[in-house]
């Protein structure tokens, strides 16, 4: 958002929104302005709808992350969804509650413009409009929070969107790109005692500016080769066990093919197991296909790595296993981030 006008006001704040998103998509046929956008999705194509919430406190700290990052993972959150499903962005949808200070005051309005630049960056990245929204002034005074939630519309042809429940027994078990970085990136900066203040890239910052895997699912699609697609944003744990329970099956996964991202294998063989099976905010795809289909070892210049197999459901056996070197078959139990458990569940996860 170009900061020479600044917004003032609810009306002023949507006008500056309005010019700095114009777009001329012709998925839109109606803008932000009235009471509806107006959406064309293509012929023969359904629509895919996603919603996520970005919440001071709970999804990032204005003391700890920088506008721009807050902004890119906002609408990332959304189109990481829109992937899973192998569908095409069509259009967001942005709600947004501000303190009113943040109007009113110069380092406010500052936050503002630079969590647009980070949101319209990604957003021209995958030529996603945004085409409209909601602004509200948060209530609670000087502890009002910044309370954020992006919908994405996407479209895919006709019956071929990917799901959770399409695994079969046999099926192999792949995931894009590495695991643990964001949880080991986050641990790093909820450690610092100031804000990053500025980022000469967004590339290698899994936890600030996730690249959500829009260009994959697309070529998984097309290729026609994967039977079920979930996004890792809770943990790899919890969001296989998701893909186990929607499929009706069991998982077995080779600790040793898991790929780790360098930060979170600086923090040590444990920590970084750890960030990789329950960490979060990966945003990278699990999917799986048949043990038969030959799989590329990258796709869309993203790496993909078989991490393991499914197996009959069999409620006498775990619903995952991890098969451990030098030490066998363990329970893998479903240990990702959970909204509502204690908070010390979720804080201990991330300190460990
Ligand atoms: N308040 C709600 N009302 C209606 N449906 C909901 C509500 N909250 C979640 N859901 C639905 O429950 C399902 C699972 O939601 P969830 O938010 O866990 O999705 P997810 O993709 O697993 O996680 P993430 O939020 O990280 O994308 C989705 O179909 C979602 O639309
Ligand atoms: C300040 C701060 N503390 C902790 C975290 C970690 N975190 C928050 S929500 C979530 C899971 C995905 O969310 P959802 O289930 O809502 O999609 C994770 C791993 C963070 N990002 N910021
Ligand atoms: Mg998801």
């Amino acid at each position: 958002m170009k900061k020479r006008s600044l917004p003032s006001g609810e009306l002023g704040l949507i006008e500056q929104i309005q010019r700095d998103f114009a777009t001329n998509s012709s998925a839109v046929k109606l803008g932000i302005g009235d009471d509806c956008a107006i959406l064309r999705p293509p012929a023969g194509c359904e629509v895919l709808v996603t919603t996520d919430f970005t919440l001071e406190g709970r999804h990032f700290r204005r003391d700890a992350h920088p506008p721009e990052s807050v902004g890119h993972r906002c609408l990332a959150r959304g189109l990481s969804d829109l992937a899973a499903m192998g569908a095409t962005p069509l259009a967001a949808f942005l709600s947004l509650a501000l303190p009113s200070s943040m109007l009113t005051k110069a380092e406010g309005r500052t936050w503002i413009a630079k969590f647009f630049s980070g949101l319209r960056a990604l957003a021209e990245l995958h030529s996603v409009p945004l085409a409209g929204g909601d602004t509200s002034e948060s209530p609670g005074g000087k502890n009002a929070l910044i309370l954020a939630d992006i919908v994405l519309i996407g479209y895919a042809p006709k019956g071929k969107a990917l799901r959770r429940s399409g695994a079969f027994p046999g099926d192999a078990l792949y995931v894009t790109g590495q695991l643990g970085g964001a949880a080991a990136e986050l641990a790093g900066m909820l450690g610092r005692r100031k804000r990053i203040a500025s980022v000469k890239t967004t590339e290698d910052h899994p936890h600030m500016f996730p690249e959500p895997r829009l260009d994959v699912a697309e070529a998984l699609l097309r290729r026609g080769v994967a039977t079920a697609c979930i996004d890792i944003s809770d943990g790899l744990s919890t969001d296989l066990a998701h893909l186990c329970r929607a499929s009706g099956v069991n998982a077995e996964i080779e600790q040793e093919a898991l790929p780790i991202h360098p930060l979170a294998a600086r923090l040590g063989a444990k920590s970084a197991l750890h960030a990789a099976l329950h960490g979060g905010e990966d945003y990278e795809l699990l999917f799986t296909a048949p043990a038969s289909a030959r799989m590329p070892t990258s796709l869309a210049g993203v790496p993909l790595t078989r991490i393991g197999t499914l197996k009959a459901r069999r409620t006498s056996q775990p619903l995952m296993t991890l098969l451990v070197p030098d030490s066998g078959p363990e329970e893998l139990k479903q240990g990702g981030w959970e909204h509502f458990a204690k908070p010390s569940r979720n804080a201990k996860k991330k300190a460990r």
